[in-house]
């Protein structure tokens, strides 16, 4: 069945047997280790160009929450970093664990972090995300760890909306947000060739990862942990631990924006 989730029959251990690709060449997230990354001074600095009024909507997929954004017109970008062509932002999610001392996908020398943002783009040489999602060149998502410390209002404002998203498949309109709150003051990054790390693990992504987390209070994780992966009137089952593991580099090279 394609019901893929976190659970113990449903979950990371189990995607190959219906997507294949899991095993493949180039599998995210990974295990960054800073001293093998190669600063690239050719790198480029992350040009992101967020319009706040093409925030749409904040939903409930069943493995996650995610703002949606209109995304018919170049007026929320990303352009440079390490990327060839203009990107559009479609969506950012999170991804997060039971307990503050695991829940990112992507690792720093082994270090997990509570939680991780990803702010999903793709690649307007091609006609949508779905298409685009199906090229090797066709995302860039840009990955931001959350660490615990000090509240962050920004993110408050998405957790003031969790009531109404509480369950799989509910969603409500959510409007003038500006991502640009969620990034980091340094936008010094690790790049990498990847994938999608949920199903269809589509190996079609530009890793963009922050090197500088974003604060998130223990008292605000504990609100990502209310939200379920359950439907409405289905036996309740808190959304945690939506995180797959770091694979393989398989040789892949990491390469610094910085020194
Ligand atoms: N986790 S991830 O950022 O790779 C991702 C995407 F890019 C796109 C869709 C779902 C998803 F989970
Ligand atoms: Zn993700």
């Amino acid at each position: 069945s394609h019901a893929w989730g976190y659970g113990a029959h449903t979950g990371p251990d189990k995607w190959a047997d219906s997507f294949p690709i899991a095993n493949g060449p180039r599998q995210s997230p990974i295990n960054i280790v800073p001293g093998d990354a190669s600063y690239d001074p050719a790198l480029k600095p992350l040009v992101l160009k967020y319009d706040p009024s093409t925030c749409l909507e904040i939903l409930n997929n069943g493995h996650s929450f995610q703002v949606t954004f209109l995304d018919d017109i170049d007026s929320s970008t990303l352009k440079d970093g390490p990327v060839l062509f203009n990107h559009r932002l479609k969506q950012f999610h999170f991804h997060w664990g039971s307990s503050d001392d695991h829940g990112s996908e992507h690792t720093v020398a082994g270090t997990k972090y509570p939680a991780e943002l990803h702010l999903v783009h793709w690649n307007t040489k091609y006609a949508n995300f779905g298409e685009a999602a199906s090229q090797p060149d066709g995302l860039a998502v840009v990955g931001v760890f959350l660490k615990i410390g000090e509240e962050n209002p920004n993110l408050q404002k998405l957790i003031d909306e969790f009531d109404s998203i509480k369950t799989k498949d509910s969603q409500c309109s959510f409007a003038d947000f500006n991502p640009e709150s969620l990034l980091p003051g340094c936008l010094d990054y690790w790049t990498y060739e990847g994938s999608l790390t949920t199903p269809p693990l589509l190996e079609s992504v530009t890793w963009i990862v922050c090197k500088e987390p974003i604060s998130v209070s223990s008292e605000q994780m504990a609100k990502f942990r209310s939200l379920l992966f359950s439907g409405e009137g289905e036996a309740e089952c808190c959304m945690v631990d939506n995180y797959r593991p770091p694979q393989p580099l398989r040789g892949r090279t990491v390469r610094a924006s910085f020194q």
